[in-house]
């Protein structure tokens, strides 16, 4: 208790020896001299200064007034060389298009002479003046994939490749390896797949008697199930989507040429192709004929896996269309 006692007495004085830190009182800030009003005012007349703040007032607004009508001279114009369509222009030279979203309608796409070139496609970069997509394409190792990609890849976008390698091969794509916008991933469309993307090419399937008659079960549960992981994925991700179908959803035609009125004469449960080895009879003397002829030979036989599968798919396609606002394509 002393201690206690003493310690608190040293305290006290201490507290006596220390001057004192404390902050004065608090009291109201002082208002403004009367006088600063006039005084503000006489600062904006002198050297001029109220002309500046009006010329750049005047600037600033003659800016926003214009900046609407600058802005819809884009695509969207009817005169502008730009289209928002799905057109031959942009048709890669072995049938598949891309969707054109304001590029440049010179940059048309030679597959011989883009392989190795990154953006060099026209005279204006053709990724200038658009949003970069992020596109993924199924089958993109194969023939007509790979070209695609090429086209994609050009224009600036960022391209996924889903492939199986069923009958695509690397080699298509090996000069692209390196490129930070691409990206190859071996995946089986039959099984689903979660991603980012704004566009889907589905081209994932053997495409060649050979190939789809292999294993016919496998082929008819590419294009179905396959097709749906990819409308599935569109849906969820609100992006485009585009299937590469054949005319050989209408079967062996009865009428030449077909018009967009006919329905075809299909063969759910097997296929014999005669028309097309007929045709190569004409010309047995011209060499490429003679490849179409043996081609023509090779279709014989059941090819409704392939067919059939394909057709379910642009059925599908169109349900996904109507039943849940999916944007669709075919080619
Ligand atoms: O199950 C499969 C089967 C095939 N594929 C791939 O799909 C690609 C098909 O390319 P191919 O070179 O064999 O054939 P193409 O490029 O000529 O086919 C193209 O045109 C015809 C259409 O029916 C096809 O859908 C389209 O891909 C290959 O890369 C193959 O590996 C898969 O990713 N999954």
């Amino acid at each position: 208790m002393k201690q206690l006692h003493k310690q608190s007495s040293m305290n006290h004085r201490r507290d006596e020896e220390t001057p004192s830190t404390q902050t004065p009182p608090y009291s109201p800030k002082s208002l403004k001299h009367p006088k600063s009003i006039p005084r503000s005012i006489n600062y904006l007349f002198k050297e001029q200064r109220l002309l500046f703040i009006l010329i750049g007032i005047l600037i600033g607004s003659t800016f926003f007034i214009l900046q609407p009508s600058l802005s819809r001279l884009g695509p969207t114009d009817a005169h502008s060389p730009i289209r928002r369509s799905f057109s031959k222009d942009n048709t890669v030279s072995s049938g598949v298009s891309v969707f054109s979203d304001n590029h440049d309608s010179s940059a048309s796409f030679s597959s011989g002479t883009n392989r190795a070139v990154y953006g060099k496609v026209g005279r204006v970069p053709v990724g200038i003046g658009r949003r970069r997509m992020r596109v993924v394409v199924t089958g993109g190792a194969g023939f007509v994939g790979s070209h695609l990609v090429d086209k994609l890849i050009a224009r600036g976008d960022e391209v996924i490749v889903l492939d199986n390698f069923f009958t695509g091969r690397k080699d298509n794509l090996v000069h692209l390896f390196g490129n930070p916008m691409f990206e190859l991933i071996r995946h089986d469309v039959v099984e689903p797949i979660l991603l980012e993307v704004d566009q889907i090419y589905h081209l994932a399937c053997p495409a060649s008697p050979v190939h789809y008659k292999y294993n016919p079960v496998k082929t008819i549960k590419t294009n179905v199930m396959g097709t749906l992981n990819m409308l599935g994925l569109a849906k969820r991700v609100g992006a485009r989507f585009l299937l590469t179908s054949t005319s050989e959803v209408y079967g062996d035609p009865l009428q030449h040429p077909q018009k967009e009125t006919y329905w075809g004469n299909v063969n759910p449960i097997g296929k014999v192709a005669s028309a097309t080895t007929i045709i190569c009879f004409g010309c047995l003397f011209s060499y490429s004929c003679r490849l179409l002829l043996s081609f023509g030979l090779i279709w014989l036989g059941e090819r409704s896996c392939y067919d059939e599968g394909k057709r379910t798919a642009e059925t599908l396609a169109m349900d996904y269309h109507r039943g849940a606002g999916v944007e669709v394509w075919f080619s």
